[in-house]
């Protein structure tokens, strides 16, 4: 057997991932119903929404299969993720990628496999729709259309809940994205009581930047600085951008005496942009901090509140210094 190989962009679509809040949640109708399609169109006994997450697939929906998950590196669809177009395998027998793979000689005893991914807008491949059958079987042009027709169906139901969750510019979680993300992981802190640490940027003199320099240039310094954020921060804290110029982050299992190394690679970055750049402005941030200690649970509005109280004062001290 063939584990399939990490795809280049594995970090960035686990992310896109875990934004979406889709994984572990309950069936539901919209995917289900593609599924019953695709597997009376087909003929086929199983058809899957499959999600690759970082060491399993996950089941969105499941017709014909009573597992939830299967581990990653037996799963077909860790391939099929690896390009644009749908991974046939007429025969897994005749296949040495697959021949002595668990799920081929053991149940679901897969013969036939089709899978076509399916992108978040991002363009990243969250999983696929995936045809099973236990015989071996042709698919011809046809078929391969009809299956990706059905799969752009499937990736319209994850568009609508991206939307609804990232902040299109930048690609982050925006604020209700937020909300869902940090909600949960604080739940999870209070739960182990770990600490927490909440950070709430915001860009100074942004509105000078928009209007000297136009609106694509305030695009593309929101862009950057959203950028610089993801490479600063561990790929579990939540980023997000809540508003125009306002970013928030919540860092788990990280009191504030430790989050000060992230502040200042932020702060590095920050600086290198503006060398390295020369756009005629420098990108500057006001930022506050609120923390919650692992014995003394905060909810989520009250870190929010208290950091972005900590970030005006910052922004006061430092409009006083002129
Ligand atoms: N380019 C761009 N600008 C945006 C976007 N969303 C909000 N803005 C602008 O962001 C600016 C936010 O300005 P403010 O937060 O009021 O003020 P500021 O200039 O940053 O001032 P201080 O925060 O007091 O330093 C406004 O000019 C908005 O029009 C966006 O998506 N793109």
């Amino acid at each position: 057997m063939i584990a399939a190989p990490l795809p280049d962009d594995e970090n960035a679509r686990l992310s896109t991932l875990r934004v979406l809040r889709v994984l572990d949640t309950d069936p539901e109708e919209r995917f289900d119903r593609l599924t019953r399609m695709a597997r009376r169109l087909f003929q086929v006994p199983i058809a899957l929404v499959s999600l690759v997450d970082a060491d399993r697939q996950w089941f969105k929906s499941a017709q014909g299969l009573d597992v939830p998950e299967t581990p990653r590196d037996v799963s077909f669809c860790g391939h099929a993720i690896l390009s644009d177009d749908i991974l046939l395998i007429p025969d897994t027998h005749a296949d040495p990628r697959f021949v002595d793979n668990p799920l081929v000689t053991g149940a679901p005893h897969v013969r036939f496999y089709a899978g076509c991914p399916v992108r978040a807008p991002s363009g990243h491949r969250l999983g696929t729709l995936c045809l099973i059958d236990h015989v071996p079987r042709g698919f011809d042009e046809d078929d391969q259309a009809t299956l990706r027709d059905l799969a752009f169906m499937v990736e319209q139901q994850f568009a609508a809940m991206y939307m609804a969750m990232v902040d299109e510019l930048t690609g982050l979680a925006n604020r209700r994205g937020f909300e869902s993300q940090a909600g949960h992981v604080l739940a999870l802190c209070r739960r182990k009581q770990w600490p927490a640490t909440m950070l709430y940027f915001d860009l100074d003199h942004f509105k000078h930047v928009n209007d000297r320099y136009g609106h694509a240039e305030g695009d593309w310094a929101l862009k950057s600085f959203a950028d610089i954020l993801r490479f600063c921060l561990r790929a579990s804290d939540v980023i997000a951008r809540t508003g125009g110029d306002e970013f928030v982050v919540l860092l788990s299992g990280t009191a504030t005496e430790q989050m000060s190394p992230a502040l200042e690679r932020v702060r590095t970055q920050v600086g290198a942009l503006n060398l390295r750049a020369q756009r005629g402005y420098a990108l500057d941030f006001s930022v506050g901090d609120a923390a919650m200690a692992g014995d003394r649970p905060l909810t989520l509005e009250e870190l929010m509140q208290q950091a972005d109280a900590a970030m005006y004062a910052h922004k006061q001290s430092r409009r006083r210094m002129g």
